[in-house]
């Protein structure tokens, strides 16, 4: 498939869509303080961020983080009760006409017809663009040309979900929102999806996509947002989240409770010791083959054997587990 985005032209439409157009520099999408209330439920409490064209920003969050609410209202399916949200310089809600062709969205098996065939409904999809890409070849980059005439009852889960990106990309979108896009996929066609994305991206396309793959964000956002109950709790590239705070760090596993005082006084003074899961320890801070030593002397000491001793850059689930107390996976 390595030259067929080439082949095909850019993904994006070649229509400018005048003064709806943000401005160069201005965000594809701009979010300010964001607050969406259920009742006492307050599921987004006053979220900030900007996504540029050409970039892919993931949010990162546990159950009931409030990833799924950002994105529906982004999508203009659900209003904020306080915030601003600009989408391509448009009201999401307001504008809303006006977006259609311009932003793409990856449903939920929502909208599809269970009889229908794989290739129809993408064509159907096409239908409605003026300057849609050829479903042929989208079906062939995703993998589902042997499942064109299957109808979408019969479609895997995976196949399912591939169609519904197929479905969100033919009317070659300037904005692209992606809730879980590889859920339920085997590793073969993530790959092909993340390619896919990555393409999309390199031609000008801003992505949003919210997961609960530590390596799906790792690998493809250029950005990411950690939160946890509707709040931020970490923002930056994945690179800068890992690396934040410390070039490394030492984890080990020892009986739940252990006083750190005296560790604490024998570790040089910017190193930090904490207990992040009950019996799982952390120490913060360039662990050089001194600062082991004295890990492990302090153990010997007291008496504890240390397993699961590790020293590695940290990934974006301990930047969660540490921030949090709590794990990221469902
Ligand atoms: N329509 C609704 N009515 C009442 N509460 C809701 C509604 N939609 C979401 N919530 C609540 O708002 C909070 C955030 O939910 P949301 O679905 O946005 O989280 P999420 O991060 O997408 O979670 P998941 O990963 O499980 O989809 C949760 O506590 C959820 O129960």
């Amino acid at each position: 498939m390595g030259g067929d985005l080439t082949e095909r032209g850019a993904v994006t439409s070649d229509h400018d869509s005048g003064d709806h157009t943000p401005g160069r520099g201005e965000p594809a999408l701009r979010v300010r303080g964001l607050v969406k209330r259920f009742g006492a439920t307050t599921a987004v409490g006053g979220l900030d961020f900007d996504l540029p064209r050409g970039r892919i920003l993931a949010l990162l969050g546990p159950n009931g983080a409030g990833k799924t609410t950002t994105v529906e209202i982004c999508e203009g399916f659900t209003s904020p009760d306080d915030g601003e949200v600009r989408v391509l310089g448009l009201d999401p809600v307001a504008d809303n006409d006006r977006l259609r062709s311009r932003i793409g969205v990856m449903l939920q098996g929502g909208g599809a017809y269970p009889g229908a065939r794989a290739g129809e409904m993408l064509r159907l999809c096409a239908a409605y663009s003026a300057d849609p890409l050829d479903p042929d070849w989208l079906l062939r980059t995703l993998g589902l040309a042997d499942a064109q005439r299957t109808s979408y009852r019969r479609l895997s889960g995976g196949q399912q979900q591939r169609l519904a990106l197929a479905c969100a990309l033919v009317g070659r979108p300037e904005l692209v929102f992606l809730d879980e896009p590889t859920a339920g996929m085997d590793a073969h066609a993530r790959l092909l999806v993340w390619e896919l994305i990555g393409r999309l991206r390199d031609d000008g396309v801003a992505v949003l996509l919210t997961t609960h793959l530590m390596d799906e964000a790792e690998d493809l956002a250029d950005d990411v947002l950690i939160i946890d109950h509707g709040v931020t709790v970490a923002a930056g590239s994945p690179a800068e989240l890992t690396s934040r705070g410390a070039e490394n760090e030492l984890r080990f596993t020892a009986p739940v409770g252990l006083d750190l005082t005296l560790l604490r006084t024998v570790l040089p003074e910017d190193y930090h010791c904490t207990e992040p899961t009950p019996g799982t320890y952390l120490v913060s801070g360039q662990v050089t083959p001194q600062v082991l030593a004295t890990v492990t002397g302090w153990c010997a000491k007291i008496n504890v054997l240390a397993t699961n001793l590790r020293v590695e850059t940290r990934s974006l689930e301990d930047v969660f587990l540490d921030l949090t107390g709590r794990e990221l996976r469902p």
